[in-house]
C-alpha cells in the first residue's frame, strides 16, 4: 500500500514536471524570464522570424497548430577518401581512387603491389555513384580529374550543416561513418578537437547549434532552448556510458523498448544539459578519453567500439504577435568501429575477440541494410529486417528504418582496393534505403495557446491537488502504518512476556512436582520394604545364634543364670499376672496382621492420590505445552 502510494506520488511529480517544462516560456507563467528577455531586446515585431537556419526560416508559419509534415527520403550517402598516412608513404603506395563530384572510380591495383590475389583476379576499374564525394587525399590540382579538395569545413557544410537545418525544423537526424579500419571515420566525425581546422563534424555541429541558438535569442527574446547530450559506446556487444569515469567492472547499460516508437532505447545513459559550446566541448572530450581504443598495425589509435553521440534539442519561440513555434528533435552522430582483417591488423587475444565482435555487428548492420534496401526497391517488400541480431542494429533501428533523416559517410583509404570496393558496394546498397521522417514541430496562435495554457493550468492544478492529496495520504498512511507497527510490537512483546511467565511457572511446577513424586515414591518404597520386613520377621522369627562355649565361663554363667533365673522366676510370676490381664481374650499374631493391613490400605490411598496428582499435571501440560525436555519425568500429556 505504502509503495503504491509512493509510486503514484512519483508519477504525479513526473507528469507535473513534464507539463511545467512544456510551459516554461509562457509569458504569464514565467514572468521573470519574459521581463529579463524584454530588458535585453524589444518585443518581437510581426515580421520577426524566430527560428532561422543560415539559409532561411525553419518553421512554416502558414502551418496550422500541431500539424505534422513527413519527409520520405533515401539515406544520403557520401564518400570521402583520406590522405596517405605515414605507413602508406613509407611503402610508396599508389592512390587507386579517381573522384568526381558525385561519383568515383577505383582503379586496378598495381601488379605485385599491396593488393590481394582476389583483387588481382577481379581486375577492372569499378565506378560508383553517390550523393556527394569528398576528395581529401591531397590538395594538388589534378587537371580536373578530381573534385575540389574537401577539408573538414567542406564536409561539415555539405553534411553536418544540412542535418542541423533539419533538426531546427523538428526532424530527427543521424550521421554515421562507415569504413575499414584506419580509413578516417574518427577523423571525419570527431577530428582533432584541439585544432580548429581539423575539427570533425561533431564539434562543428555543436558549435554551430549554439551559434544559431544565440542568434535566435538575439532576434527573439521570447525564446528558449534546451539541449541535452549523451555519449555511449558499444564494445563487444555491450553498451557503456562514456560520461562516467570507467570503473572495474564497467557498468553495462540496458536496452529497453520504447513502446511509442517500438525501438530500443539505452536505459540509464547519462543525459547532460548543456548551455554553451564550451560545456558541450568538455563533454565530448571527456567521452573520447573514456572510449576504448588500441594501437593496431593499421591504425595507431584504432577505435575498438562503435560510439554514439546524441544531441537532443527542444526549442520554443514567439514568432508573430503571440504565435509560438515549438520544435523537438534529436541528432545522432555515430562513429562505427572499422571492419578489419585480423591478418592486416595483427590482432591477437582480446584484440582478436574485439575485431571479431566488430565484424559480426557490422555484418548484421550489412544484413539490415540489405533487407531495408530490398524492401525499399520492392524486390521483396516483406523481408524481415534482422535488427534484433546485434546491439548496434537495435540501437540504430530508428535511424535506419524509422523516423529520421539519415546520412552515411563512407570513408575509404586511397590504396586498399579490396576494402575500398567492399565499402563502396555496401554504401551503394545503403543509398537505396528510404526513411520516413516526421516533423516534430507545432505553431500556435495566441488564442490556441491561451486555450492550451488554460487546459494545462487545469491539469497543473489537478496534478497539484493530486500531489497534495497523494502527499497527505501517503504521509497519513505512513504515520498510521508506523503506529500500527508500534502497537503490534507492544502487543507481541506483552504476549511474549506472558508466554515466558507461563512457561517459567510450568517449568517450576513441573520441577516441584517431580521432586514431590520422587520423594513420595521413595517414602512409599521404604515403607513397603519396612512393612514387608516387619511382617516377615513376625511370621518367621530367626533362632538366636549360640555364643562359643568356655567351660569355666559356662560354669560361672550357669551359676549366675541360676541365680538370675530364680529372681526372674519370682518377677515373672508377678508379670505373668499383668500380661495375662493384658492379652486376656486376644490373639497376638492376628493383631499384627491387622496393623499390616491397615498400613497397606493407607499406602493404597497414598498411591491413588499420587496417580490423581499425576493425571492433573498431565492435563496442565496438555493445556500449556512445554517441550519434552522440560516435562516432569513420568508425566504423559493426555
Ligand atoms: N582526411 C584526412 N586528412 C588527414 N589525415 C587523415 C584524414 N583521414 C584520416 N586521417 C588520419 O588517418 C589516421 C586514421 O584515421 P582514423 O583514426 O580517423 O581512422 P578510423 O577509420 O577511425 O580507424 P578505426 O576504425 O581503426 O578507428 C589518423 O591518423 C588520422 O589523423
Amino acid at each position: 500500500m505504502h509503495s503504491v502510494l509512493h509510486n503514484r506520488f512519483i508519477d504525479t511529480l513526473h507528469s507535473a514536471k513534464e507539463i511545467l517544462t512544456g510551459i516554461v516560456v509562457d509569458p504569464r507563467l514565467m514572468p521573470s524570464i519574459v521581463s529579463e528577455a524584454h530588458a535585453i531586446k524589444s518585443p518581437c515585431s510581426a515580421s520577426t522570424a524566430s527560428l532561422r537556419s543560415r539559409d532561411g526560416t525553419f518553421l512554416s508559419h502558414a502551418k496550422s497548430a500541431a500539424m505534422k509534415q513527413t519527409s520520405e527520403d533515401n539515406i544520403q550517402v557520401m564518400v570521402r577518401v583520406r590522405k596517405f598516412v605515414p605507413r602508406e608513404v613509407d611503402r610508396n603506395a599508389k592512390c587507386l581512387v579517381e573522384m568526381y563530384r558525385d561519383g568515383l572510380t577505383v582503379l586496378n591495383p598495381p601488379e605485385g603491389g599491396d593488393s590481394t590475389s582476389r583483387a588481382r583476379n577481379n581486375r577492372g576499374p569499378k565506378t560508383f555513384q553517390f550523393d556527394h564525394t569528398f576528395w581529401s587525399h591531397d590538395e594538388e590540382p589534378r587537371g580536373g580529374v578530381h573534385a575540389e579538395f574537401s577539408g573538414q569545413e567542406d564536409v561539415y557544410s555539405k553534411l553536418g550543416e544540412k542535418c542541423l537545418d533539419a533538426n531546427f525544423e523538428g526532424y530527427n537526424t543521424c550521421i554515421f561513418a562507415y569504413g575499414q579500419t584506419g580509413s578516417g571515420k574518427s577523423y571525419t566525425m570527431m577530428g582533432r578537437t584541439d585544432d580548429k581546422e581539423h575539427r570533425g563534424i561533431i564539434p562543428r555541429v555543436c558549435e554551430d547549434m549554439f551559434e544559431r541558438i544565440e542568434e535566435c535569442k538575439q532576434n527573439n527574446p521570447v525564446s528558449q532552448f534546451d539541449v541535452t547530450v549523451s555519449y555511449y559506446e558499444i564494445h563487444n556487444e555491450k553498451t557503456y556510458d562514456l560520461l562516467v569515469p570507467p570503473a572495474t567492472p564497467r557498468q553495462v547499460l540496458r536496452l529497453t523498448m520504447d513502446h511509442m516508437t517500438k525501438t530500443a532505447q539505452v536505459a540509464g545513459a547519462t543525459e547532460r544539459k548543456v548551455k554553451s559550446f564550451h560545456e558541450i566541448e568538455a563533454i565530448f572530450k571527456e567521452g573520447d578519453r573514456h572510449r576504448t581504443t588500441a594501437s593496431t598495425k593499421m591504425n595507431d589509435q584504432s577505435s575498438r567500439s562503435h560510439a554514439v553521440f546524441t544531441i537532443s534539442l527542444r526549442g520554443i519561440a514567439e514568432v508573430h504577435e503571440g504565435r509560438m513555434d515549438k520544435i523537438q528533435s534529436q541528432m545522432r552522430l555515430v562513429d562505427l568501429a572499422g571492419s578489419e582483417r585480423a591478418s592486416a591488423t595483427g590482432a591477437t587475444g582480446a584484440q582478436l575477440v574485439e575485431g571479431s565482435n566488430i565484424n559480426k555487428s557490422l555484418s548484421t548492420l550489412g544484413r539490415v541494410i540489405k533487407a531495408l534496401a530490398d524492401n525499399a526497391s520492392r524486390k521483396r517488400s516483406n523481408t524481415l529486417v534482422p535488427y534484433r541480431d546485434s546491439v548496434l542494429t537495435r540501437i540504430l533501428q530508428n535511424s535506419l528504418g524509422g523516423n529520421s533523416k539519415t546520412a552515411m559517410i563512407a570513408c575509404i583509404a586511397p590504396s586498399d582496393y579490396d576494402e575500398t570496393v567492399s565499402t563502396l558496394r555496401w554504401a551503394s546498397e545503403t543509398k537505396k534505403i528510404r526513411t520516413i521522417a516526421t516533423q516534430n514541430q507545432s505553431s500556435q496562435s495566441q488564442k490556441e495557446r491561451d486555450a492550451e495554457i488554460e487546459a494545462l493550468n487545469v491539469t497543473v492544478r489537478r496534478l497539484q491537488s493530486n500531489l497534495v492529496e497523494g502527499a497527505v495520504a501517503s504521509e497519513r498512511s505512513v504515520r498510521e502504518h508506523e503506529r500500527n507497527v508500534r502497537e503490534q510490537e507492544q502487543r507481541l512483546a506483552e504476549y511474549q512476556r506472558q508466554v515466558n511467565a507461563v512457561t517459567r511457572a510450568m517449568e517450576e511446577k513441573a520441577i516441584l512436582s517431580d521432586k514431590k513424586i520422587e520423594a513420595l515414591q521413595e517414602e512409599n518404597d521404604t515403607l513397603r520394604a519396612h512393612l514387608k520386613l516387619a511382617i516377615d520377621a513376625l511370621k518367621n522369627p530367626l533362632p538366636p545364634i549360640p555364643p562359643p562355649v568356655d567351660p569355666e565361663e559356662e560354669k560361672r554363667k550357669a551359676e549366675e543364670e541360676e541365680e538370675e533365673e530364680e529372681e526372674r522366676a519370682a518377677k515373672n510370676r508377678e508379670q505373668d499376672d499383668v500380661d495375662e490381664a493384658y492379652f486376656e481374650g486376644s490373639d497376638g499374631e492376628g493383631q499384627i496382621d491387622d496393623q499390616a493391613n491397615e498400613m497397606d490400605s493407607v499406602m493404597a490411598q497414598l498411591l491413588g492420590d499420587i496417580g490423581l496428582f499425576r493425571r492433573k499435571l498431565g492435563d496442565d501440560l496438555f493445556r500449556f505445552p512445554v517441550s519434552s525436555d522440560q516435562r516432569p519425568a513420568g508425566v504423559r500429556v493426555m
